[in-house]
Order: structure tokens, then sequence, then C-alpha cells
């Protein structure tokens, strides 16, 4: 990869998604687009193979910043397919094209699902959260200008606490929120009309990879009867998991949990820190997404609909392409 010119906003959008500094699946996937047009961009590619090369590797810097998100991937897809032309202009021309068609898709299909997730929030509901999401705080918005009025128990979400930008958000949109540590979600899930959370992976049988403790707050609010509603974009659907493949967890560093001085102060203790989990979608009761809501079960006829078979991985170098498998990841559910 070394080889090739990568434009600074390449490495720039990586690191922040890599530090977290620009998060959540929807964002990751905005900011990914963005980075590959600016590469387009400020090419100066002499001939048309070294163009296509040149954003092949921008799109592998920017995969290998976030492993479990698939609207990295989705995004790079989408844009790489568009990449089309004999001429560096053509091809120039038609990867910016293809970028912004993408945002503007990405836009179009959160204000669309934010209309579909608005209609099961009735006047005076409470929901509970988890972790930051903005399909979420679309159908909240959108509920809101419906002119619903709506209270929110936001859980906070460790290690990196995003409940507290879902709680500030909340707020902007006139919701009464009341803030509580993770392990305080089962008391209140009583006080709860619905939890509604976002995703960042969706697989074929309908299991939903989301911030980590999700899956206990599911099985939670199955336990007490409270409808689990995920709210994702099908740019979250995994094409990989119709042929077998698992969604790879992300495992972040263990700093986030314990500042290293405080671990040395307790003595050799392990730490662990994974970013995300897996519920299984019998703890599902709907998936909101941009086309309608779907119960996890049928997600896999809605993925075949959009992605088809067979899907291809175009950034990766012509000789080395894979027929339709590729290897699964560690520690992946
Ligand atoms: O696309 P939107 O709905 O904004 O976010 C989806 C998901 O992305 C976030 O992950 P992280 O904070 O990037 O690790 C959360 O898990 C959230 O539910």
């Amino acid at each position: 990869m070394g080889t090739h010119d990568l434009d600074a906003a390449v490495e720039r959008v990586a690191e922040d998604i890599a530090a977290m500094e620009t998060r959540g699946a929807a964002a990751i996937a905005d900011a990914a687009a963005d980075a590959l047009q600016q590469q387009a961009t400020q090419s100066d590619a002499d001939t048309p193979e070294a163009f296509r090369a040149e954003l092949r590797a921008a799109a592998r810097q920017l995969l290998e910043t976030r492993p479990t998100a698939v609207s990295l991937p989705n995004a790079l897809r989408y844009v790489l397919q568009r990449m089309d032309g004999d001429s560096v202009e053509t091809l120039r021309r038609n990867t910016v094209a293809g970028a912004d068609e993408f945002r503007a898709r990405l836009d179009r299909a959160q204000t669309d699902l934010g209309r579909v997730g608005a209609n099961r929030l009735r006047d005076g509901d409470r929901i509970m959260t988890h972790c930051h999401s903005t399909d979420v705080l679309a159908c909240v918005e959108t509920a809101r200008e419906q002119g619903k009025e709506l209270s929110a128990i936001v859980k906070e979400t460790r290690p990196r606490n995003q409940g507290r930008l879902t709680a500030e958000r909340l707020v902007e949109l006139g919701v009464d929120v009341t803030l509580i540590v993770d392990s305080a979600a089962r008391r209140y899930l009583n006080d709860a009309d619905h939890v509604l959370v976002g995703a960042d992976a969706i697989a074929a049988d309908g299991s939903v990879v989301n911030k980590i403790g999700t899956s206990g707050l599911a099985v939670n609010a199955r336990d007490r009867g409270t409808p689990i509603v995920v709210a994702a974009q099908t740019i979250k659907l995994d094409p990989d998991t119709m042929t077998g493949n698992l969604v790879e967890i992300e495992t972040r560093d263990e700093s986030e949990v314990i500042d290293p001085e405080a671990r040395d102060a307790i003595g050799d203790i392990d730490v662990e820190n994974p970013a995300f989990d897996v519920t299984p979608p019998r703890y599902v009761d709907a998936i909101v997404t941009e086309r309608g809501q779907f119960p996890p079960e049928s997600i896999v006829t809605l993925m075949r609909e959009l992605f088809g078979e067979g899907i291809t991985d175009p950034w990766v170098e012509p000789d080395a392409r894979r027929e339709t498998v590729v290897e699964s990841g560690e520690d992946r559910p």
C-alpha cells in the first residue's frame, strides 16, 4: 500500500474512525465515502489503472480502522462499484458522483427510517436507550415533530459513555431524560414502553450486533415484557453473513476500561474490552429500516433483494479477488 499516494484526508478520516472521533455506524459510512471522494478529487494518477489502484488502497486503509460496523465496507463497496471509465477524468467524475449519491442516500434512508420508527411510538411513551445511535434519534425526532411527548431512560454505556451524547441530543429534541448506570437497566425496564437501540451490523439470521450490553438488555427486556426494537438502515445488513461468515467483534484497548495506574494498583489481572455483542433474533421484536419494519427472521429476504447472492470486495487487487467465500475472522459469534 505504501507505493500508492494516499491523500492526507484519507489518513485523517482513518485515524478519526480508529480513535472514535468519528463514530456511529452511519457517521463512519459517511466519512468513508467522503474520504474516497477526496482521494478521487486530489489524485494525480496519470493512468486509469493507477487511479483505480490508488482508490483501492485508500479503501483498504479505511477498512483497517474498525472491524465490526459493516456500514464501512458497504459504503466503500457502493462508491468503488461506481468507479467506472476508460480515462482518469471519467473515473474521477464517476467516483465523485458515486460518493455524492451514497451520502445523499444515507441521509434519505435515515429520514425514511425515522418515519417508520416514529409510527411505533405513541404520545406519552418512555423509551430505554443504549449507546448513541443516530438511527434511533431519527425515530425520536420524527415522533417529536408529530407532536408526541416522549421520555427516555438513557443507559450511560460504559466504557465510553456514549449515553451522555444520547442524553444531550434527546434534551435538544425536547425529551425528558433520566440517565442511569448500565447495571440499573433491569430496575427501570418496568417503566419503559420500548427498548430502542441501533445496530452496527445485522446478520442474515437476524442477529443484531450492537454496543456491548445490548444482548443482556434484550434478555432482561424480554423477561419484563418490554418490546425490543432495533433501528438500523439497510447499510447495516452484512452481506458476508449470507454465505455463513460471522461478524467480527472489535476488541478495544483495556485503558478504556481502567487507567493503567489503577490497574497496576490492583495487581495481576486481565482486562477485556469487547466493543460489541450479539443479540439473537429471538430477543428482537422488530428491525426498523428505511424500507419498513421487519421481524428479524425475515431480514435475509431483504438482504437477498439488496445484495443478490454474490458480493465482491472491490478494494482487493483484481488478481487476488475471491469468488464468494471469505475467511472468517476471530472471536466471531
Ligand atoms: O449508525 P448509528 O445509528 O448512528 O449508530 C449505530 C451504532 O454505532 C455505535 O457504535 P460505536 O459507538 O461507533 O462503537 C453504537 O453501537 C450504535 O448503536
